[in-house]
């Protein structure tokens, strides 16, 4: 895999052109303002609301999408994934000129054929390997998240330059840049959110927490057990793989992990992977999300809902409450 640092990179490439970022929420912001700091000419395209405020307010210009979008000779989608588009074809497309460059965090709508670009403009992705909060305080402090680039179509014989010039604006160069393509990173990331990091993750300390509870420990015992102390393990797994976090924990501890962790991950686990992955490769899961929300979210607003209400939503507010270090923190 051909990978990028900062003396791959060259800001230059940027230095005459106009950015704009579509979207000012958690990549929009975070990408913004790493890339303004970075000595970068950036304006903002977005609708009247919070987001408009809050890009004013962290002094930038703003306009509306198809305003920016004809000022810039690079934009920056940074819109909810199922919203793009539609803006996109209203707005953005008519706007576009030759030589122009259309770029992504995320390969879902040019990998699903939703967005269409004229073969006359450069596309390409850099999408960050973590959460936009997160891309401007590692920023901040002096380093960068990772990132994917790809060049989708590459109608300048520039796009893989430009996208490594803005991977360095936002900082991704000061971590690493890692090249893929727009289906590699729909597909992987897809899985990872769904099976992993969020859905697999989520529905594995609630089946923890919900063991306990329902075999009469304290509700309290049960959060400091299997969600709290997630964060302190993923921490050791993060800096030093699983051989850091085994060397940590007990010899008991790590017994244990070695013989009963995969019993809960068997192979209908497995399976169920096996069977998430195929949906997004055969499009079913986008089908499904992009229909779910043409009839407002039905299924979405109540799963989302029997969330907020279970008890370990409570719990933990209670519990986070004991602690002095989340009490600046809001919920
Ligand atoms: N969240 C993350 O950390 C990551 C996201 N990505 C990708 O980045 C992209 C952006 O996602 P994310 O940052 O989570 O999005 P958010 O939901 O955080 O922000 C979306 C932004 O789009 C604006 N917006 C929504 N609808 C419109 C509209 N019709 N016209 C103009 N502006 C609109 C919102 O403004 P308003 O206040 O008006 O609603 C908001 O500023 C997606 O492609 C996503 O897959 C990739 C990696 C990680
Ligand atoms: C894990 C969720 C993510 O893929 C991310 C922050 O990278 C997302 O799309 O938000």
């Amino acid at each position: 895999m051909q990978k990028y640092y900062e003396s791959d990179a060259n800001l230059g490439d940027l230095a005459n052109s106009r950015i704009a970022v579509i979207g000012y929420g958690s990549q929009g912001r975070g990408q913004a303002l790493n890339l303004r700091d970075s000595g970068l000419d950036v304006i903002i395209g977005l609708r009247p609301g919070k987001s408009w405020e809050n890009a004013s307010k962290d002094g930038f210009e703003v306009f509306d999408v198809a305003t920016a979008s004809g000022m810039a000779d690079v934009v920056m989608i940074l819109l909810p994934d199922e919203l793009q588009a539609g803006v996109y074809r209203a707005q953005i497309m008519p706007n576009l000129s030759e030589g122009n460059c259309v770029m992504f965090s995320h390969g879902f709508n040019i990998h699903y054929g939703q967005i269409v670009p004229p073969p006359t403009v450069d596309v390409i992705m850099v999408a960050p390997k973590g959460p936009g909060h997160m891309v401007r305080r590692v920023y901040t402090e002096g380093g960068g998240v990772p990132a994917l680039i790809a060049v989708h179509q590459d109608a300048t014989g520039k796009a893989r330059q430009i996208a490594l010039a803005y991977a360095k604006g936002i900082g991704a160069t000061r971590a690493v840049v890692l090249e893929t393509s727009f289906q590699e990173e729909t597909e992987t990331d897809l899985f990872g959110e769904q099976a992993v990091l969020c859905g697999g993750m989520t529905s594995l300390i609630q089946a923890g927490f919900e063991t306990l509870v329902d075999a009469g420990y304290a509700p309290e015992m049960a959060y400091l057990e299997v969600l709290h102390e997630c964060k302190l393990i993923i921490d050791l797994i993060y800096e030093g793989g699983f051989s850091k976090m085994r060397d940590s924990i007990s010899n008991t501890a790590e017994f244990g992990d070695l013989t009963r962790g995969p019993r809960v991950i068997g192979p209908e686990a497995y399976a169920a992977m096996d069977e998430i992955l195929t949906e997004i490769q055969n499009g079913e899961f986008t089908r499904e999300w992009m229909l779910e929300n043409q009839v407002n979210r039905p299924v979405y607003n109540a799963l989302k809902r029997q969330g907020e209400e279970h008890m370990i939503e409570s719990v933990g507010r209670e519990v986070r409450g004991l602690m002095p270090q989340f009490r600046d923190l809001t919920d």
